[in-house]
């Protein structure tokens, strides 16, 4: 299992907005997820409003989070879902149009949108990264969420004729 992901950012004190997004699907799964990154953002983000909309699978995450991002302008979105392989293709059809429906929609809004929709093989591989205290991926991707913002903001005071934030 993959886990040499960036080290643990610093803590940011703005007033930012997070958005969750995360499916129902596999629950037992995604809520360790849900879990894990909302322990790491209280520590990470402390004063972060955090909102989480929940929908019924992974592959319905991209559109609320499209209209979550149109309506409400977060720092950040943070997809979690799990999706373990069937007997049928219908699981790498789902996962695959959803990674690609989640990195347009960062690109298209420029909203940093982390994508912890994880496509597993079987349950104890969604086990190990869900419900897991050591490697977590909701903790990860609470991590990128905040290291995503704090170089947002860094970037766009640096282009807005701000440079005594370009080293903050
Ligand atoms: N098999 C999994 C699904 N399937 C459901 C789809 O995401 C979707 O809700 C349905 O096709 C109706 O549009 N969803 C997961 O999140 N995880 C799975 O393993
Ligand atoms: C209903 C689904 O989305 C999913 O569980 C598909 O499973 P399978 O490939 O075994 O039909």
């Amino acid at each position: 299992m993959s886990q040499y992901g960036p080290s643990r950012p610093r803590p940011i004190q703005d007033r930012v907005s997070i958005a969750i997004v995360a499916s129902l699907y596999n629950n037992q799964f995604v809520q360790g997820l849900l879990d894990a990154g909302r322990e790491e953002l209280e520590e990470l983000a402390p004063n972060a409003t955090i909102t989480v909309y929940r929908v019924p699978g992974a592959f319905e995450i991209p559109v609320c989070a499209e209209l979550v991002i149109k309506n409400t302008r977060p720092d950040v979105v943070i997809a979690f879902g799990v999706i373990i392989r069937g007997s049928t293709e219908h699981a790498d059809l789902v996962g695959a149009s959803v990674t690609d429906a989640l990195q347009q929609m960062a690109v298209r809004h420029t909203t940093p949108v982390v994508h912890e929709v994880l496509l597993v093989s079987s349950e104890e591989q969604a086990e190990e990264r869900c419900l897991g205290v050591k490697i977590n991926r909701g903790t990860e991707a609470a991590q990128v969420a905040v290291n995503m913002m704090a170089l947002f903001r860094k970037m766009r005071a640096s282009f807005a004729g701000q440079p005594e934030l370009e080293t903050a």
